[in-house]
C-alpha cells in the first residue's frame, strides 16, 4: 500500500550557514533591503515585505558556509506526519524537529531526500507583522517574498520523478532526445517551487525572491554599483526563456546565490501543460540569447546532511554546458576541462 504524499503548499523557508554574520547582514539587509524580523549574535531571521509568516530565510553563523535546509509548508498538521511516513517508507533519514527550533515555526520533520538534500516540512507558523502596505519601510530591492529553490543534482530525471511522486507538477523542462537537463516543478500556481539543474550535487544552486517589478531588479544593480560592490552581481539582469521571468543573480559574501525574480506566469489550472525547451535553443535560459556565465553552471553551495556534515558530491556523466554551444557563449568543453574548473 503506497504511503500518501504530504500536501505541500509551497517553498516557504530556508536556512543558510554563513561565516560572517555582520558582513551577511550588510548584504541581505543594508544592500538588498530584506527585513530582519529577529536577530542575535548567532542568527538573523529575514523576510520580504509581502510575507505573512514570521520569516522566509534564516542566516545562521557557522565555520563553513552551506545549505542547512530547504523548507516547504504543508497544508495541515497531519501532513507533517504524512511527510515523515512518506520518506521513512523509502528508507530515507528523518528527524523530528521540535516547535520553536526555528523561531516562528511549529513542529516539523527534517529529511534527506534521495539526492542528499536536507528538506523540512512544517505546518504551524507564527504570523509576522503585516508589512505589505508599509511602503515607508521598503528599501533596496524591496524583496516581496520567497519564490523558489533551485538545486544542482547529477540525475535530473530521477529528481523530477521523485518530486512528481511528492505531488509536484512540471511547468517547463530543458531537454533533448537523450535526456532532461533541467526541470521546473510547482505546488503553488506559479512556474516553480523547486527546480533541478544538472550538475554535481547535492548543492544549492539558488534561492529566489520575488520582487514587485523589474525596476527593483535594476535598482539592486545600481545600489551595488554605487558602493563598488558590483562584484556581487553574477548574471543578468535579463529575461529568462524558461519561466519568462525578469531576473538577476547575486552572490552573497559566502557565495550563496540568490535570484531576484519577477513576472513569471500562472500555472494553476488542472490541465496546465509542460513546456519543453530544446537544449540547443539559445533563448532557453536568456530569452535575448545572452551568454550564461560559466560560474552559473559550475558553482553552488554545499548541502549539509542531517548530521550537519557536508554531503559528498556526485558528478553527472554529461552536463548542459558540455552539450550546448551558443547562448551560453561556450564552445563544447570536455568534462575533463570542467573537472579542472
Ligand atoms: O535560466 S533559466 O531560464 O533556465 C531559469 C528560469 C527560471 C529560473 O527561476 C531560473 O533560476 C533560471
Ligand atoms: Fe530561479
Amino acid at each position: 500500500m503506497p504511503v500518501p504524499a504530504p500536501d505541500v503548499v509551497r517553498a516557504a523557508d530556508a536556512e543558510l550557514v554563513v561565516t560572517d554574520l555582520a558582513r551577511s547582514r550588510w548584504f541581505w539587509v543594508d544592500a538588498l533591503g530584506f527585513e530582519a524580523i529577529e536577530e542575535d549574535d548567532e542568527v538573523i531571521y529575514l523576510r520580504g515585505y509581502e510575507e505573512f509568516l514570521h520569516h522566509s530565510l534564516v542566516l545562521r553563523k557557522g565555520p563553513e558556509a552551506g545549505l542547512r535546509r530547504l523548507s516547504y509548508r504543508v497544508r495541515t498538521p497531519e501532513d507533517v506526519q504524512r511527510a515523515k511516513d512518506f520518506f521513512a517508507a523509502k528508507g530515507l533519514p528523518t528527524q523530528d524537529v521540535p516547535a520553536g527550533t526555528t523561531r516562528g515555526i511549529g513542529e516539523a520533520v527534517r529529511v534527506e531526500d534521495p539526492f542528499g538534500f536536507p528538506v523540512e516540512f512544517f505546518h504551524h507558523a507564527e504570523q509576522g507583522p503585516r508589512h505589505v502596505q508599509r511602503y515607508d519601510l521598503r528599501r533596496g530591492a524591496e524583496p516581496s517574498r520567497i519564490d523558489h529553490f533551485n538545486v544542482l543534482t547529477p540525475d535530473v530525471q530521477a529528481a523530477h520523478d521523485f518530486y512528481a511522486e511528492l505531488g509536484f507538477r512540471t511547468s517547463e523542462t530543458i531537454e533533448d532526445a537523450d535526456q532532461i537537463y533541467a526541470a521546473w516543478m510547482f505546488r503553488k500556481p506559479t512556474v516553480h517551487d523547486i527546480a533541478f539543474t544538472g550538475g554535481a550535487g547535492p548543492r544549492l544552486h539558488h534561492i529566489a525572491f520575488f520582487v514587485p517589478e523589474s525596476h527593483q531588479i535594476l535598482r539592486a544593480c545600481d545600489i551595488l554599483g554605487s558602493t563598488a560592490d558590483h562584484g556581487h552581481i553574477e548574471r543578468g539582469p535579463g529575461r529568462h526563456g524558461v519561466s519568462n521571468a525578469f531576473y538577476l543573480y547575486l552572490r552573497d559574501p559566502d557565495g550563496h546565490r540568490l535570484e531576484l525574480y519577477t513576472s513569471d506566469y500562472y500555472t494553476g489550472d488542472p490541465d496546465h501543460q509542460t513546456y519543453r525547451w530544446d537544449v540547443q535553443d539559445p533563448r532557453r535560459r536568456d530569452f535575448w540569447g545572452h551568454d550564461v556565465v560559466p560560474s552559473w553552471y559550475r558553482e553552488g553551495s554545499t548541502a549539509l546532511g542531517l548530521d550537519g556534515a557536508p554531503k559528498e558530491l556526485v558528478h553527472p556523466p554529461v552536463s548542459e554546458e558540455t552539450v550546448h554551444v551558443g547562448a551560453d557563449g561556450l564552445g563544447v568543453v570536455t568534462e575533463a576541462e570542467l573537472q579542472r574548473s
